[in-house]
């Protein structure tokens, strides 16, 4: 197994004048194999993004054993974590907070190259940054440009291809596409389903949009405030539902699918 993930809790104490624990995520399990994707979706607030975090440490859980190809994360010190990481990656939803907007997207995708050490020859480099350029989609011109010059959908791509430049075997993606137009979004969630496939990455793809998880996983978990719900082949979850939570989900779904096509 690639990644497992057993009981995961993670509170949250907070409040100015009366101490306030919020159980943002109560007892997660699930597991992802090499290559699979599994979709994690469920209602803002519902915790998707905080499971995103913990499953690649960047906050520690409460309590909660989590195995990276048979390795406890949980017990790792944050220099062995920043090791594991390279394997490990996350896409986040708004791209351009994950680049600097005073470098060009040469060098933001020549950043994670230099940092873990993977050229050992200048000109290496940018045959490796071509590639990638092409892998992802954009053009030899993206490269001179800053961030702020580009578009919601491009800058994604300079994420995804600064991700594959570490050649992960898991990453997550964290509503990678819910700031996207709908054409955009479906371009950028097909290359991200012909990467993963080629490169046999094992992914977490998070959406509070149950036919967008559909579009990309192979099976799909429903989070319900701070709990798994259900979890199952994805064909299996959006046509016949268990939960009456995953019902409901699936009835807005089908709903707006109806009033979307009344509307021409
Ligand atoms: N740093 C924090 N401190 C206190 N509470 C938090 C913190 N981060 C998240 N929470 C709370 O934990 C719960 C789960 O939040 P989380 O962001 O994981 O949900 P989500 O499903 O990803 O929602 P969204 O899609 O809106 O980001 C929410 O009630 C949220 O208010």
């Amino acid at each position: 197994m690639l990644i497992e993930v057993k009981n995961l809790v993670k509170e949250y104490t907070g409040g100015l004048f009366y101490k306030r624990t919020v159980k943002a995520v109560n007892g997660v399990s699930f597991s992802i194999k090499q290559g699979e994707t599994l979709g994690l979706v469920g209602e803002s607030g519902c915790g998707k993004s905080t499971v995103a975090r913990l499953l690649l440490m960047l906050i520690r859980p409460t309590s909660a054993s989590i195995r990276f190809e048979n390795t406890e994360l949980t017990v790792k010190s944050p220099a062995e974590l920043q090791k594991l990481r390279k394997e490990m990656q996350i896409i986040f939803q708004h791209p351009q907070q994950s680049l600097y907007p005073r470098r060009k997207i040469y060098e933001a995708m020549a950043e994670p190259l230099r940092i873990h050490k993977l050229i050992k020859r200048k000109e290496e480099e940018k045959e490796k940054i071509l590639q990638l350029l092409n892998d992802v989609g954009l053009l030899k011109e993206h490269l001179e440009r800053y961030p702020h010059e580009l578009s919601g959908g491009q800058a994604q791509r300079v994420a995804i291809a600064r991700v594959l430049a570490l050649k992960p075997k898991f990453i997550v993606a964290d509503e990678p596409t819910s700031m996207l137009d709908i054409s955009v979004q479906a371009q950028i969630l097909e290359l991200m389903k012909k990467l993963q496939r080629e490169h046999n990455i094992g992914m977490l793809f998070i959406s509070h949009d149950l036919e967008v998880a559909r579009a990309v996983s192979n099976r799909i978990a429903v989070m319900h405030q701070g709990r798994l719900v259900e979890i199952g082949d994805s064909e299996q979850v959006f046509m016949k539902p268990q939960h009456p939570y995953t019902k409901y989900l699936t009835d807005t779904t089908l709903k707006l699918e109806e009033k979307q096509r009344f509307m021409g």
